[in-house]
């Protein structure tokens, strides 16, 4: 059975996770709850662009995988429209020397992949994509309205000890376990990740596979900018927005008159002023640590710790310039023709990568300037000196840089941390411990949101239900 839904939600955080979680938390308790969506920023989080010479780039999560069902179903259910994303020649840097340099003919790609690291990049392809096929499973368990109530018991209900077991191990020692080599490790693999996640092969292996499914074919992205679809969802959603930073959430120490199921008390600074409000429901779409979002729980029992969970810095620095090709390869000094350029881990580069970037109205087809400069984003760990700029361009127009808190410090065995942190209040950024992605937030909103609904309607049986593939199989 079902009882009166509750009258008022709040959701902290107006991401791609808390405009997702709207949506679905109205897609469940119908029209007339009151949603409430604090944001202190800019709606989009870290869906962001930046404005150059009038053209807007992505300065945050920028591509999509062709997968990804629920960023998908937003673009359509929202009237948006897409962009290609992936396109231009990869090569790989030591600091020295182009280890690994893409040709622009298929088949010379194909010989020299075999020739350097032989069947490793075809295996390593299948390994991927057997993961992507097992986590593909979410997607069935939450159209038939299932969900979880750990980050834990969510990736074990997708593919059992193995997906578990990859939280706990290194990436490194995941792929040495499946026999990849040093060098294709080194070469191939070491770069994605310092591209992807700014990190090491000491990440955890889930985050390794979705690091690696980042560089499939057939990204794409949102034309206009992939932070349309947070102000859309929201509009969708029909919540208020509220723009404040939320300060304090405060387990009310008695009931309220009138209305018992008031449990919670959200506090936030709006401009000068300090205001708060009561809600039945709150959902935390924001990693919780100090210096990302500094909320604080006020009379829980037991109380709920602040996190630590700490969070990689990242540097974007979009350059318009002409590349000095010599910095990344001791060879040739003529134009590379390369459009992004990777780096291994013992480089002694002080960039992750390099690439030129479109802006977010165009076709994956960047055209340079008159003068041959493009647009270039690299991504550091701190900010370029002018001394570095001025290594890696022979001349630029301008640098321009965004600084991000941009994902966790991956580190095995990763402790994840609860989804559900009181009665509830749900936390959905307790996902980004196994990966962090836009869709990884899409899923964990939507998981929160069923958590919520079946919680508060006592659907026991609709949470953590062991064996869902098996069962799901024969429910065609
Ligand atoms: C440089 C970079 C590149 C990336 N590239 C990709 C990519 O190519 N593909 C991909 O899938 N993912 C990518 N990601 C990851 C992806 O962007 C994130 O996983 C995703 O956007 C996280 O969304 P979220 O809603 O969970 O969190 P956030 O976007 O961080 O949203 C949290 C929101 O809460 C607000 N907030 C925080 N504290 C408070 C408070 N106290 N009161 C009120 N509001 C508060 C913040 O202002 C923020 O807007 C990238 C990330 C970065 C930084
Ligand atoms: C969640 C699944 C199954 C797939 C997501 C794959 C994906 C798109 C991963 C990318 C993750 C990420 C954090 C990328 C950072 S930057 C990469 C981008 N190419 C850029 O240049 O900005």
């Amino acid at each position: 059975g079902l009882r009166a839904p509750p009258d008022r939600i709040a959701i902290i955080g107006a991401g791609i996770g808390g405009t997702s979680a709207a949506y679905y938390l109205r897609q469940k308790f119908g029209k007339d709850v009151k949603i409430d969506l604090f944001e202190r920023g800019e709606v989009g989080g870290r869906l962001a662009t930046i404005t150059l010479q009038g053209q807007e780039y992505e300065a945050g999560g920028s591509v999509i995988h062709p997968l990804n069902l629920h960023m998908k179903r937003f673009v359509k259910d929202l009237g948006l429209s897409t962009i290609q994303s992936s396109g231009g020649l990869i090569g790989v840097s030591n600091g020295d020397t182009l280890v690994f340099e893409e040709s622009s003919w298929f088949i010379i790609n194909i010989i020299k992949l075999i020739w350097q690291y032989g069947f490793q990049p075809l295996r390593m392809h299948m390994w991927v994509e057997d993961i992507l096929d097992k986590f593909m499973r979410i997607y069935r368990y939450q159209s038939h309205d299932y969900a979880f109530s750990s980050v834990e018991n969510l990736l074990h209900s997708l593919g059992g000890d193995d997906f578990l077991g990859m939280l706990n191990r290194t990436f490194l020692e995941t792929l040495q376990k499946a026999g990849f080599s040093e060098k294709f490790l080194d070469e191939m693999i070491a770069p994605i990740n310092r591209l992807n996640y700014g990190q090491s092969m000491d990440i955890n292996g889930f985050v390794g596979a979705v690091s690696l499914a980042g560089a499939d074919s057939g990204l794409w992205a949102i034309e206009g900018g992939n932070k349309l679809v947070c102000s859309r969802l929201l509009q969708a959603s029909k919540s208020n927005l509220i723009s404040g930073s939320v300060m304090y959430i405060e387990k009310t120490r008695t009931k309220q008159t009138g209305n018992p199921t008031k449990m919670y008390q959200v506090v936030y600074q709006t401009g000068s002023e300090t205001r708060s409000d009561f809600y039945d429901i709150v959902l935390v779409a924001t990693p919780l640590n100090r210096k990302m979002s500094n909320i604080t729980f006020l009379n829980f029992d037991p109380p709920i710790e602040e996190f630590h969970q700490h969070y990689q810095q990242i540097v974007a620095t979009f350059i318009k310039g002409k590349l000095n090709s010599s910095s990344f390869n001791s060879r040739a000094l003529d134009e590379l023709g390369l459009s992004t350029i990777l780096t291994t881990d013992n480089s002694h580069l002080f960039i992750n990568s390099i690439g030129i970037v479109s802006s977010v109205r165009e076709n994956n087809n960047p055209q340079p300037s008159t003068d041959g400069a493009f647009v270039w984003k690299t991504f550091s760990p701190e900010t370029l000196t002018k001394e570095q700029l001025l290594k890696l361009f022979l001349s630029y127009e301008y640098a321009v840089k965004q600084q991000w808190h941009a994902y966790p410090h991956y580190k095995p065995p990763e402790k994840c941390s609860s989804i559900i942190l009181h009665d509830r209040l749900y936390y959905l950024n307790a996902m980004e411990c196994a990966a962090s992605a836009m869709e990884m937030s899409a899923i964990a909103a939507h998981n929160a949101a069923l958590l919520a609904y079946h919680r508060w309607n006592g659907h026991t049986d609709m949470i953590d239900q062991e064996d869902l593939y098996e069962k799901l199989k024969t429910e065609l």
